[in-house]
């Protein structure tokens, strides 16, 4: 960033580069450092780190001019999510943001005016006098609002009565938009808004927490209207009272300069309702209100010194929140001996809800006869899958600890770590040098916050699908239950109820939840995108979202984005039944609901080698799913063939892959039958399909869809053919895999199919691939001329690659011709010119005892060069098999029950071990096989010379 221009570089790309130019740009990553009251400030004179001073500096005081002199005036902080918005906006401890800042520097504006008004400017003093008569007070009048909208509702953020559906958002003719009802505060110094602004955020705090509501999909308003009064001689439009409705500059010089609280202050009704009235009744409305505030504040002073007093000496709990804005803001105390705690005002754990938390010395013993739960300072409570609290022990126990560590992402990786997510278990965790791969440390990332929201997506789904268990919704609740457990409870905290809940009671919700099966439910899976890619390279990872309805098995794969998308609908929907609305939708607007679609399964690896020394290999496959693990059994032969379809047999195999370059290559592809699918078992309605593509083929190829059968024999071929086997092509069989997807038929469903028609076939109906020639000479035919001259160039290119792996070949061909006959020389003794090149020619003519000899030499050399081949094969086909045994181990997942780690640990060694002899037997005989071939010829060597 150079001042105003900031360029940004793609790091895979370096050469793109874009730089983009804006009004001011601010840079804040670096070059800072802490004064001794947590302010950052520039490291040094050189340094370009933009302070939140700075930005005030830039932004707030143009805000405040236009202020002054009339205008309406907007700041807006629109971004990404953790872009830094609130923290621009609001700040962060003594960071203080825009918004603050301009409230303190409005304040202190004001009081110099009114100093000077009072002492010396005739022209205001007059009004001074008049207003101050009326007053009492400063001049000018400053109200405070502040509001939030989340899911397109309007929330109050100054009244702790929510109003259903939120408030209505009106427009007026003279007054453009207002919020209808909007609490609107009226305050004479900036403690008073900093007061407001703290109320504000506790109670979007609660409210976030209840509704589970997440910060970064909610939008806050603080409105600041900010009255002057103006000299009487100038023209001015009728003042409307002071109201939260922002002003048409023209109509008021009133300023809603955008920048929440308790209900019990005063509130400002609706501008409409006293528009009518005069200026008089309308100033001593704003007086008598100012009155009332000041009353409420002076009990909201001592409330708030009692609170600082008790959060020094009582064991509370501090809400951690995703938004670091929301944290630490509601403060649980625990009552003086510990048991009941009843102040939660958490949805979840409303009055009747009681957690015990015993007092350590000495330990109470338990009424109700459960054990003592023995809280420790700076334990974590987590209720449900949102609400995460930090409890704050006895003063002794709590040494001079920072608490700020734990925040959201602690709480975050904790909870992963209770669940036995970890980086490691992940994948690829550490590469070596002790640094895990950025690509698995994202997806780790995007797992650890996915997880709540899908707990919470599973709770949402559970309450709102009102499951029909056993004895339906109205399972007859007992009187008095005790939970053991909690939500989750690190803590193993309990409920206890003494009377009997309704069916919208928090409680009974989660009886619901515990005894009924839910119908839907969402897992987190990792997609191992290795598993799609031909060499088996470890590529990204995903996160992804299974979905699974136990009742019919339906199942469905979405994306962390389409899941994201989802959860907010669904909670748009879980608002409205909490808000006793009707919450029944059409099933294509059910958030929980999707058309059923076939689903990827797993991939199976099969290695093509043997195919570019014209082997026929038949391979044993498993598919593996995206936990690593078997999902079925592959059975499949690839076999090369003859144009007709005659298998090639042992003689046809070549030493080298490059004896097959520029010739045609015919092979079959038969998909035999897939054994053991998981997906089958699990639901005998099902089917099943296999799809693969072969090299640069543009369609997947399916095999027919098969309902209803087990270990489904297939028995599907394709033929396909090269018709001038390319280096390329070469290069790909040996280097690649084949990877065939099995994919899961559920009912209702469309079965895969591909459209063969745009693919190239041989006169015999053989798909064709490697056609890469064959395709730009047809491409030319159909592009326009302007893409012409590219394709020519391409072609030409090609030409010249062929040309030159022509020449290549014939040097090798004449070097083996030169071979063959220094040979024979050495063999017959004879000096006659032989021309003949191959094996056969050299058979037609007649041959001398020596020629014979050297025939046998040769054709027994040839066997050796197959028996190599033959060992390279099964070395290929154990390397498959390792390959196999080393992914399954990859993806071998420790228990969760630590009694079954035992077995777990032995079985793992037994696997490692395994694994480890499978690789040593396969090598040693490859090289054994090797050296005895080596040491068949060399004695064939010795012989014929
Ligand atoms: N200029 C800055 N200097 C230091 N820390 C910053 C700065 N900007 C943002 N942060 C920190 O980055 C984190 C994310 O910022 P913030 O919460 O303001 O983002 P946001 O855009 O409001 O996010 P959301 O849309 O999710 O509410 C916070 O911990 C904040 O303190």
């Amino acid at each position: 960033m150079h001042s105003g221009t900031t360029t940004i570089q793609d790091p895979k790309n370096p050469e793109h580069v874009k730089t983009f130019t804006f009004d001011l740009a601010y840079w804040s990553h670096s070059g800072f450092q802490m004064d001794k009251d947590g302010v950052f400030i520039s490291a040094d004179p050189n340094s370009k780190f933009a302070s939140q001073s700075d930005v005030f500096h830039d932004l707030g005081r143009a805000v405040l001019d236009s202020a002054w002199q009339g205008y309406n005036a907007t700041l807006l902080a629109y971004g990404q999510t953790g872009s830094g918005k609130s923290y621009s906006m609001m700040g962060s401890g003594a960071n203080k943001g825009l918004v603050p800042r301009v409230c303190e520097e409005l304040f202190q504006a004001t009081e110099t005016q009114e100093r000077n008004q009072e002492h010396q400017t005739p022209l205001k003093g007059t009004l001074s006098v008049i207003e101050a008569d009326v007053f009492g007070v400063n001049t000018n009048k400053v109200t405070f609002s502040m509001l939030e909208i989340y899911n397109e509702q309007v929330r109050d953020l100054l009244s702790r009565t929510k109003k259903p559906g939120g408030l209505k958002v009106r427009e007026d003719q003279q007054l453009g938009f207002y919020v209808e009802g909007l609490t609107s505060v009226p305050c004479e110094n900036y403690v008073q808004i900093e007061r407001l602004m703290e109320q504000g955020t506790k109670i979007r705090t609660t409210a976030s927490t209840s509704m589970n509501a997440s910060s970064s999909r909610s939008h806050m308003v603080i409105t600041i209207q900010f009255k002057q009064s103006a000299p009487p001689l100038l023209p001015r439009a009728p003042t409307a009272p002071p109201s939260t409705e922002p002003r048409l500059p023209a109509a008021s010089p009133s300023t809603p300069a955008t920048c929440c609280l308790n209900p019990s202050l005063p509130a400002e009704q609706s501008a409409h309702s006293r528009a009518e009235h005069g200026l008089r009744t309308d100033q001593l409305t704003w007086a008598h209100q100012l009155e009332q505030a000041r009353e409420e504040w002076r009990q909201h002073y001592v409330a708030i010194a009692q609170e600082r007093q008790m959060m020094k000496t009582v064991p509370h709990l501090l809400n951690v929140n995703e938004d670091p804005q929301l944290t630490g803001v509601l403060k649980h105390f625990l009552q003086a001996d510990f048991r009941p705690l009843g102040l939660l005002s958490y949805q979840l754990l409303q009055s009747e809800a009681l957690l015990t938390i015993p007092a350590p010395q000495p330990p109470t013993p338990n009424p109700l006869g459960t054990r003592a739960l023995g809280a420790v300072c700076r334990d974590r409570i987590i209720l449900g899958s949102n609400s995460a609290y930090l409890y704050v022990g006895f003063p002794w126990e709590r040494g001079g600890e920072d608490l700020s560590r734990f925040d959201y992402d602690f709480f975050q990786l904790e909870r992963a770590a209770a669940e036995g997510v970890s980086v490691d278990q992940l994948g690829a965790g550490d590469r070596g040098e002790g640094k895990a791969d950025p690509s698995v440390l994202v997806v780790f990332q995007d797992y650890v916050k996915l997880m709540p929201l899908v707990a919470e997506a599973n709770q949402m789904s559970e309450e709102l699908k009102k499951p029909t268990g056993p004895q339906g919704p109205q399972t007859n609740i007992p009187s008095q239950i005790v939970l053991q457990g909690g939500l989750s409870g690190y803590l193993g905290g309990f409920y206890v109820t003494k009377k009997p809940l309704g069916t919208r009671d928090p409680i009974t919700r989660k009886l619901i939840r515990d005894f009924i099966t839910p119908e839907l439910k969402m897992e987190l899976k990792v997609k191992n995108l290795a598993s799609s890619d031909s060499r088996g390279c470890d590529l990204q990872k995903e996160v992804m979202v299974k979905v699974t309805n136990q009742r019919t098995h339906e199942v469905w794969i979405w994306s962390k984005a389409k899941f994201i998308n989802r959860k907010f609908l669904m909670e748009e929907l879980y608002q409205r039944f909490l808000d006793g609305e009707d919450s029944h939708v059409v099933q294509e607007d059910d958030p929980f609901w999707d058309p059923v679609q076939v689903v990827h399964l797993g991939s199976a690896h099969i290695w093509l080698q043997p195919l570019a020394y014209c082997m026929k290999f038949e391979e044993q496959a498993e598919f593996l799913n995206c936990d690593g693990l078997e999902e079925a059994v592959l059975h499949i032969h690839i076999t090369p063939c003859s144009p007709a379809g005659r298998a090639c047999g042992e003689e046809d195999v070549v030493i080298d892959p490059l004896e097959l370059l520029g010739k045609r290559m015919d092979f079959q592809i038969r998909i035999v039958r897939c054994l053991g699918a998981k997906w089958l078992k699990e639901d005998a309605e099902r089917g099943i399909q296999m799809g693969y593509r072969i090299y640069n083929l543009p369609y997947t190829l399916y095999t027919k869809p098969v309902w209803k059968i087990m270990n489904p024999q297939i028995e599907e071929s394709v033929q396909f053919t090269a018709l001038n086997a390319s280096q390329e092509f070469l290069n790909y069989l040996q280097t690649n895999a084949l990877i065939v997807d099995l994919w899961g038929l559920q009912e209702g469903c469309t079965e895969l199919s591909c459209s063969q028609l745009d693919l190239l076939v041989t006169d015999e109906g053989h798909i064709m691939v490697d056609t890469k020639k064959i395709s730009t000479v047809i491409d030319i035919g159909q592009t326009a001329s302007a893409q012409m001259s590219e394709l020519y160039l391409k072609l030409l290119r090609l030409e010249q690659e062929t040309g030159m792996l022509r020449s290549i070949n014939r040097a090798l061909s004449e070097e083996n011709v030169l071979l063959k006959e220094s040979l024979e020389k050495t063999g017959s003794g004879q000096r006659a010119h032989q021309p003949s090149s191959t094996l056969k020619i050299t058979g037609m003519t007649a041959p001398s005892p020596a020629a014979r000899e050297l025939d046998q030499a040769c054709t027994q050399r040839a066997s050796y060069d197959r028996e190599f081949a033959k060992a390279l094969k099964g070395f290929y086909q154990s390397m498959n098999v390792a390959r196999g045994k080393f992914l399954k181990l990859r993806c071998h997942k420790p228990p969760e029950d630590d009694q079954m780690l035992r077995p777990f640990v032995h079985q793992q060694s037994q696997m490692l071990k395994d694994f480890g002899e499978l690789l040593e037997s396969s090598l040693w005989k490859l090289k054994n096989d090797v050296a005895l071939i080596v040491k068949k010829k060399r004695e064939c060597l010795l012989h014929s010379e």
